[in-house]
């Protein structure tokens, strides 16, 4: 297990504390007023990839007393356990290893003294030959029809990766060739979902690592049930039906061919699967070829993150910002805002990633922490979300650090289009950092011609603090290789994170409870009878629900 200094207790920790005090009273303007060369001394150039944190309430000092910290928390030889196999998810005994999925320098890593590059590679070959199958016409239904839609059955992990890569890759997808997730257990999802749809030219891949999540196998079944309705030959469910788990047995037991299954290991979290076999829809919908490509990004940035100092490395200087709002600010939440629409799914995909990594109150020492943890992650494209939230963040009481992301090219150079997103791009950081003054407010008031009565009560309402801390990553243009590199970034500050607050961040014991409450209401429902074994809040809403239906 690792051992690393508790956060508080780091030297580092106590001269970030004394040092907040002094860098506190300056505003980042002011910062820029003081080094005007600021940008060339916070950003990092990675590949088709700028990261700019200039904009952030930090100096040199500030960086050092962080990168100190990352060093006092033993994160060196975390990355190299993380790496090298090394059971980091010590609550399941298990070994991390999502950078292994995209290991493309195959060099050998080893799990309890076993080389898993063969196995990745053996997976990988299967889901080249099958997704060409696919997309080629080659693989048939039952009526020897060619695949038009796909129909990915699964939730959290192995849902959301899927979703997010596809969207956000849309301009590679096959023509004539759908793809559609179906997770929540509300029969919406799914009646919705196949009511366009035609068995005939249907696949379903049900992504599961356990193989036993009530949603997806209760989709499953539904989705079987709607096949053989048509089809109505239990022969043909190999034509239509794949699995993507580590469950074998499970699998056989709903009835697929375990010729038809795509393997992947227990030391592949859920919320950092994409890279396995659970992104199947993903090679599929945009050919194996780009999703290799997906895995060649992420492999660059495992390698930066891996060999680069800490000063300089991507993934460990977002973590330290993170860190250092969350616990010397007090910020609760970070805002991810991709200035792109195909990525509209991205932060919705690090809420999970984000939180159930790091959305954890117990220390790796078993005792409750008395510092802050992981933050509320949220955020909507741009420029949507400076027509919904982008007022709280400008003008409310509450700091919000926030990622600004952007193509320097789109996938649809319409008309000016680009350029305009691209202005608002660069405004939003400009703006949250300067903001507007008292004078500055009243002077534009004055110029429109305003009566003095309404410029004395309008200007405090039109003044902007600014001071609020921005990154911005800006991209060549947002392709297979630059996306793979993007969320493996994301999923390497998940991880500094998590060393840094000395938590345990690859396991998720917190999404028990509610499922095994369930599991007893559920049996509750089956009937009209009054149910009185909770408390009157849960015993009065059943109640009623029963009175409804
Ligand atoms: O892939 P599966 O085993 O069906 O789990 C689905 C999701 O459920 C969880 O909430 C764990 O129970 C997520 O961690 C996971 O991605």
């Amino acid at each position: 297990m690792l051992s690393t200094t508790p956060f508080d207790k780091t030297a580092a920790y106590k001269k970030l504390k004394t040092h907040h005090k002094t860098i506190s009273q300056k505003d980042i303007k002011t910062l820029f007023e003081e080094d005007p060369d600021r940008f060339k001394k916070f950003s990092i150039r990675l590949g088709d990839i700028v990261l700019d944190y200039s904009k952030n309430r930090i100096n040199s000092r500030t960086r050092s007393y962080l990168v100190q910290l990352a060093e006092e928390s033993g994160l060196a030889d975390a990355i190299e356990q993380m790496f090298s196999g090394g059971k980091i998810n010590a609550t399941e005994g298990r070994a991390v290893l999502h950078t292994a999925l995209r290991n493309r320098s195959n060099t050998p890593v080893e799990v309890d003294g076993k080389d898993v590059m063969p196995d990745i590679n053996e997976v990988l070959e299967k889901m080249k030959d099958f997704s060409g199958r696919v997309r080629s016409g080659n693989w048939k239904g039952y009526t020897g029809k060619e695949i038009t839609d796909i129909v990915n059955i699964g939730i959290g992990g192995s849902d959301l990766g899927p979703v997010m890569v596809t969207e956000a890759l849309k301009a590679y997808g096959k023509k004539g060739l759908n793809v559609h997730f179906v997770s929540n257990v509300d029969g919406t999802h799914i009646a919705e979902t196949l009511k366009p749809l035609d068995p005939e030219t249907t696949l379903f891949m049900i992504a599961s690592k356990t193989f036993t999540t009530q949603e997806t196998m209760a989709n499953a079944v539904s989705a079987r049930d709607w096949f053989l309705e048509k089809a109505n030959d239990q022969e043909q469910v190999k034509k239509h039906f794949v699995a993507i788990s580590t469950n074998r047995t499970e699998v056989e037991k709903f009835g697929i061919d375990p010729e038809n299954m795509f393997g992947f290991w227990d030391w592949v979290g859920g919320r950092y699967s994409l890279w396995s076999a659970i992104g199947l829809s993903i090679a599929c919908f945009v050919g194996f070829q780009n999703f290799e490509q997906l895995l060649a990004g992420a492999h660059d940035m495992d390698k930066h993150f891996r060999t680069t100092k800490f000063e300089r490395n991507i993934p460990v200087i977002l973590a330290l910002l993170g860190v250092w709002y969350n616990n010397f600010f007090n910020a609760q939440s970070h805002a991810i805002l991709p200035y792109d629409q195909y990525m509209h799914r991205f932060a919705a995909y690090f809420q999970q990633g984000d939180m159930e990594s790091n959305g954890k109150y117990v220390g790796r020492d078993g005792q409750p922490v008395d510092y802050q943890t992981g933050p509320v992650i949220w955020g909507e494209p741009g420029t949507n979300g400076q027509h919904a939230f982008y007022q709280l963040i400008h003008q409310g009481t509450k700091l919000i650090p926030c990622d600004f992301i952007a193509p320097a090219t789109s996938h649809n150079p319409l008309g000016d289009h680009h350029k305009m997103l691209l202005s608002n791009f660069f405004a939003q950081t400009e703006a949250l950092m300067n903001g507007k003054t008292y004078d500055q407010a009243k002077a534009e008031l004055e110029a429109a011609g305003k009566k003095k009565e309404e410029i004395d009560f309008l200007t405090p309402f039109k003044v902007f603090t600014g001071n609020k801390p921005t990154n911005s990553i800006l991209v060549k243009k947002i392709t297979p290789k630059v996306l793979g590199s993007l969320i493996a970034m994301y999923e390497h500050k998940i991880f500094v994170q998590g060393i840094i607050w000395n938590i345990f961040s690859f396991d998720q014991w917190g999404v028990e409870l509610g499922k095994q409450l369930a599991n007893n209401i559920y049996p509750e429902l089956q009937n009209d009878w009054p149910v009185t074994s909770h408390d009157s809040s849960t015993n009065g809403l059943i109640n009623q629900y029963k009175r409804w239906r």
